[in-house]
C-alpha cells in the first residue's frame, strides 16, 4: 500500500471525483456487510426455529443485494467519469507546464521520455486515483469498524481478527520503500524502451541508409530484457507481500472461527463467521486495485520531473503593446547555454531599424540561431538587453512577445491534419478567403489547389507528403496569417526556388525582420548584414 506524497498533492486538483469514488466504495462495502449480517441473523432465526423472521430477514437481504448491484453500477460509472476527468486535468496541467518550459527543456531531455510520461504515465495514474486511493480509505475504515463492532458480540474473536487485520495492514509496509524503488527502476527501463522505439521510428530512413537496423534491433532487445528483469524484481516483492497477506487473512479467519465455537448463541457464531469474511474483503480488493494503480506510482518520477522543472524564463512582464514594425535592439548581449563552458554569443550589439531586414551571416556555430532564440525568449541573456519597439522583451508578457514574433523556420513543422488546419494554427478564426489570400501571397495557393482535396487535403505527419519548398511556402502563409510585426526567418539553404524567394520578400514587407541567411541572393535583399563569428559581431555592413 503506497500513498505517495507527490501523488497526494496531484490528487488535490481532483478531490471531488476521488471523494465520490471513496463515498461509493464505502457504500458498496456497507451493502456487503449489511447483506452478511442479515443472512447471519436469518440463519440464527432458523436455528431458533423462527421461520417467519428468517424469511423476513432474507427478503431484506435480497433488497440489499439489489441495492448493492445499483451501487456497484454507480461506482463503476463514477470511476470511469473520475478517471477521464483525472486524465484530462493531469494532461492539461502537464501540457501547460511543458509549454512554459518551451523548446529549451526539450533540448535537454529525450522526447520519448516526455511522451511516455504524458501518455502511459497519465494513463497509469487514472486507476491509482480512481481505484487504488479510494480503496485505501475503504480498507482502513471497514475492517476497523467491523472489528470494533465485533467486540460487542465476541471479544475473543474480535481480538484475533484485530491482530490479523493489523498484521495485514502494517507488515507489508516494511516492503513499501523497496517496492517503490524497484517500481522506479521498472519505469526508467520502460521509458528508455519507449524512447528508443520512438527514435527508431523517427530515424528509420537514416538507420536503413547506414545499414544499422540490425544494430538497433539488438539494442531494443537489450532494453526489452532490462524491462523484463526490472518487472520480475518488482513482481518478486509483490508476490511475497501477497503471500504474507494471504497467510494472515487465512489465519485470522480460522482463529476467529475457532473462537466462535465457544459462542453462547447461534447468532454470535454466525456473526463472527460473516464478519471474518467481510473484514478481509476490502483487503483483497485493495490487492486487485494495487495492480491497476501500480503504473501510476512508478510513473510519478516522470511526472514529478516534468512538473518540478523550472521554466527557462519567467513570465513576469506586464506590457502587451507591440508597435507595428518595431525596431529590434540587441545591446551588449552575452549568453551561455546551461551546462556549456563558454558563451554562445558574446557582447553582441546591433539594431534592426523599424521595418528593415537584417541578415545574420556567419559560419556554422557562429551564434545566429542563438540570437533568434534569445529574441523569442526561449532563453534570457546572462548580460545585456534585447528590446522590441523600445521595450525590454522581459517587460512584455510571453504571450504578447510570442504573438508579436512570427517564425518561418528552416525545418517547418506541419501537423497531421488538413492544409487549412495547419494554416489556421496561426489564426484559428481566419476565414476561407483570408486563408486563400495568405496562400496566394505566399505562392502556395497554386500547389494547394492541385492537391486532391485542395485546402482539405490531409498532410502526412510533419508534412511528409510535400516537398521542402512547398512546406516552407505553407510556413510563410502561416506567418502572413499570424500578421505579427516582427519576423524571424531561418532561410532554408536547400529548398529555395524562385517562388519561395518571391514569397519570402512578400512576408517581409511592412515587418521588421531578423533573417538567418546563407545564400548571397537573400543576403543582398537585406538592408544590413551582421556578420558573426564565434558568437561575436565581426562586422556590420549596410
Ligand atoms: N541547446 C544548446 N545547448 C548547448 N549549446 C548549444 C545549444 N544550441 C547551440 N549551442 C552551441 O552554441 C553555439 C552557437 O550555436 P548556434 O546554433 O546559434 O549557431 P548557428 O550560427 O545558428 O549555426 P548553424 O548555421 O549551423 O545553425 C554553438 O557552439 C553550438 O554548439
Amino acid at each position: 500500500m503506497i500513498v505517495h506524497r507527490r501523488l497526494l498533492q496531484l490528487a488535490d486538483s481532483v478531490k471531488g471525483p476521488i471523494a465520490a469514488c471513496v463515498g461509493l466504495g464505502l457504500a458498496v462495502s456497507a451493502a456487503y456487510v449489511a447483506q452478511a449480517v442479515l443472512v447471519a441473523a436469518a440463519l440464527a432465526a432458523l436455528v431458533r426455529g423462527d421461520a417467519p423472521a428468517a424469511v423476513r430477514l432474507l427478503a431484506w437481504a435480497f433488497a440489499v443485494i439489489a441495492l448493492r448491484a445499483a451501487l456497484l453500477w454507480a461506482r463503476e460509472t463514477v470511476r470511469v467519469w473520475a478517471g477521464a476527468l483525472i486524465r484530462a486535468r493531469l494532461r492539461d496541467r502537464l501540457i501547460v507546464h511543458l509549454s512554459r518550459l518551451g523548446p529549451a527543456h526539450l533540448a535537454g531531455v529525450r522526447t520519448g521520455h516526455v511522451q511516455t510520461t504524458l501518455v502511459d504515465g497519465v494513463e497509469g495514474m487514472d486507476p491509482y486515483f480512481s481505484r487504488y486511493l479510494p480503496q485505501v480509505v475503504v480498507t482502513f475504515c471497514v475492517p476497523v469498524a467491523l472489528v470494533g463492532w465485533l467486540f460487542s458480540v465476541n471479544a475473543a474473536a474480535a481480538t484475533i481478527l484485530g491482530v490479523a487485520v493489523a498484521a495485514v495492514l502494517i507488515i507489508p509496509r516494511f516492503w513499501d520503500a523497496t517496492l517503490l524503488r524497484r517500481g522506479r527502476g521498472r519505469w526508467a527501463a520502460f521509458a528508455e524502451l519507449a524512447a528508443d522505439h520512438l527514435e527508431a521510428m523517427q530515424g528509420m530512413a537514416t538507420l536503413r541508409a547506414f545499414g544499422a537496423v540490425g544494430t538497433l534491433g539488438t539494442r531494443l532487445a537489450g532494453r526489452a530484457h532490462d524491462l523484463y528483469l526490472t518487472t520480475m524484481r518488482q513482481l518478486r516483492i509483490s508476490l511475497v507481500e501477497t503471500g504474507v497477506s494471504a497467510f494472515f487473512i487465512q489465519a485470522g479467519t480460522a482463529g476467529a472461527i475457532l473462537a466462535a465455537t465457544t459462542a453462547g448463541s447461534a447468532w454470535e457464531m454466525f456473526a463472527v463467521l460473516v464478519i471474518a469474511v467481510e473484514c478481509f474483503r476490502p483487503v483483497k480488493n485493495l490487492s486487485e486495485a494495487w495492480h491497476a494503480g501500480y503504473l501510476g506510482i512508478t510513473a510519478v518520477d516522470g511526472v514529478e520531473d516534468l512538473l518540478s522543472a523550472p521554466p527557462t524564463v519567467e513570465d513576469r512582464g506586464t506590457r502587451h503593446d507591440l508597435p507595428s514594425a518595431p525596431a529590434i535592439r540587441f545591446e551588449d548581449v552575452t549568453f551561455t547555454y546551461p551546462g556549456s563552458k563558454s558563451p554562445a554569443v558574446r557582447e553582441v550589439d546591433f539594431t534592426v531599424e523599424a521595418g528593415q531586414t537584417v541578415a545574420l551571416v556567419g559560419p556554422s556555430g557562429a551564434g545566429k540561431s542563438t540570437l533568434a532564440a534569445l529574441l523569442q525568449r526561449h532563453y534570457d541573456p546572462d548580460r545585456g538587453t534585447i528590446s522590441v519597439g523600445g521595450v525590454d522583451v522581459r517587460d512584455l508578457t510571453l504571450d504578447a512577445l510570442r504573438g508579436g514574433v512570427a517564425v518561418v523556420a528552416q525545418d517547418t513543422y506541419l501537423f497531421h491534419g488538413t492544409v487549412a488546419e495547419n494554416l489556421r494554427l496561426a489564426r484559428p478564426d481566419a476565414t476561407d478567403e483570408e486563408l486563400t489570400a495568405a496562400a496566394r501571397l505566399a505562392c502556395a495557393h497554386d500547389f494547394i489547389a492541385e492537391l486532391p482535396d485542395g485546402y482539405d487535403t490531409r498532410l502526412g505527419e510533419r508534412g511528409a507528403t510535400l516537398s521542402g519548398g512547398q512546406r516552407q511556402r505553407l510556413a510563410i502563409a502561416r506567418a502572413l496569417l499570424a500578421d505579427a510585426p516582427v519576423l524571424v526567418l531561418d532561410e532554408a539553404t536547400s529548398h529555395v526556388d524562385a517562388r519561395t524567394e518571391q514569397a519570402l520578400s512578400e512576408v517581409r514587407r511592412g515587418r521588421t525582420c531578423l533573417m538567418i541567411a546563407h545564400r548571397p541572393d537573400t543576403i543582398r535583399q537585406a538592408d544590413r548584414v551582421v556578420a558573426l563569428e564565434n558568437g561575436t559581431v565581426l562586422e556590420t555592413v549596410a
